[in-house]
């Protein structure tokens, strides 16, 4: 089972420029989350501010009781092992192999015989759909694979807390799909808590349990999926729908006379609330909600058509009532 991570009043600027601040969050013990944002709004430092490689002017990062904003290199060494992270290109060493990259942790960090790497480096490819692919350089494999072998490097560790750095840019749709599929069932299988920083809006609305977005040097809103697909909130509805009406300028945020001028009532409707991904055997995961269920222990009406098999991608168990309310 994953371990919670606990965020409390962080706060960073390099010089006089301040990333974020007084940001609150508490990642759940075995969930997926997503943090989105607009890009510069500083959504990588606070990837790496969560394992420690930068730290905060202020607040606490509190996991397994460690505040790791503010321990020691020796506990943070500690605390780092529960750790895996999937970077943007995969971070593979290029002269390697994908096996010796993915055995590359296991080499350095562990005792373990050649012949238990070998064990475990195998049991990770096949989870990740690279088995066949063990002796190619990253350079002759596609983005999609390169991805795939990150996360089988990530996750040799056995890690509790799995951080992906936009594990879908530079992927077609399809292999988008694909991996946002491998993650879910990944997450089935490793009960790791989960930060997926993306800024896909289609894995936004589907993959995570949990979604925040970082906007205007703070963090906006940090919740259940179905909290943020419902809300009205200005920058929350324009940036999951993908709007340009709304405070989000192209380069920052828009000034008043920008926003005056904006007509906010030919606002479309909110979009319904898609059905969450189900792993690919059709099981929820063990922290899975039931589809509806934040709605309606919310008192909120979801948007008309939510909750729908629309057939696309999801697979619904069958014992699973999508009628828009818990089963
Ligand atoms: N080590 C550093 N020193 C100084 N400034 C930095 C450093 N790291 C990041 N920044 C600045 O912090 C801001 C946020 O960067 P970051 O990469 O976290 O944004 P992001 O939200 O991940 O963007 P994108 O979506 O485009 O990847 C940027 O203005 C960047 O230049």
């Amino acid at each position: 089972m994953g371990v919670e991570v606990r965020v409390e009043g962080l706060t960073k600027a390099f010089g006089k420029q301040t990333i974020w601040r007084d940001v609150s969050l508490t990642l759940p013990a075995g969930q997926i989350s997503v943090m989105l944002g607009p890009s510069g709004t500083g959504k990588s430092v606070f990837l790496k501010t969560l394992i420690g490689l930068i730290k905060p002017d202020e607040g606490h990062i509190f996991i397994e009781g460690v505040d790791i904003a503010t321990c020691s290199e020796k506990d943070l060494y500690e605390i780092r092992k529960l750790f895996g992270v999937l970077f943007q290109d995969g971070a593979m060493f290029g002269s390697m192999t994908l096996f010796d990259n993915v055995a590359f942790p296991l080499r350095e960090h562990t005792r373990k015989t050649e012949s238990e790497i070998s064990d475990i480096v195998m049991e990770k490819m096949t989870m990740v759909g690279l088995v066949g692919a063990e002796d190619k350089l990253p350079g002759e494999i596609s983005g999609g694979m390169r991805k795939r072998a990150g996360l089988a490097r990530a996750l040799v560790l056995e890690p509790e807390i799995i951080l992906f750095d936009e594990p879908d840019s530079g992927l077609d749709p399809v292999r988008t799909a694909f991996i946002n599929q491998l993650m879910v069932d990944l997450n089935q299988q490793t009960e790791a808590t989960f930060l997926i920083v993306t800024h896909d809006i289609n894995t936004a609305r589907t993959v995570p349990d949990n979604i925040g977005l970082l906007y205007h040097r703070h963090l906006s809103m940090f919740g259940p999926r179905e909290m943020l697909l419902s809300s009205e909130e200005p920058a929350v509805r324009q940036f999951l729908n993908a709007q340009t009406v709304g405070p989000i300028g192209m380069s920052e945020e828009k000034d008043a006379d920008e926003l005056a001028a904006e007509d906010h009532s030919t606002l479309p409707p909110l979009p319904p609330i898609p059905l969450q991904l189900f792993p690919s055997d059709g099981r929820p995961r063990a922290t899975q909600p039931e589809p509806g269920a934040w709605c309606a222990a919310n008192g909120v009406v979801p948007p008309p058509g939510s909750f729908l098999d629309d057939g696309s991608s999801f697979t619904v168990p069958p014992q699973t009532s999508v009628a828009g309310g818990a089963r």
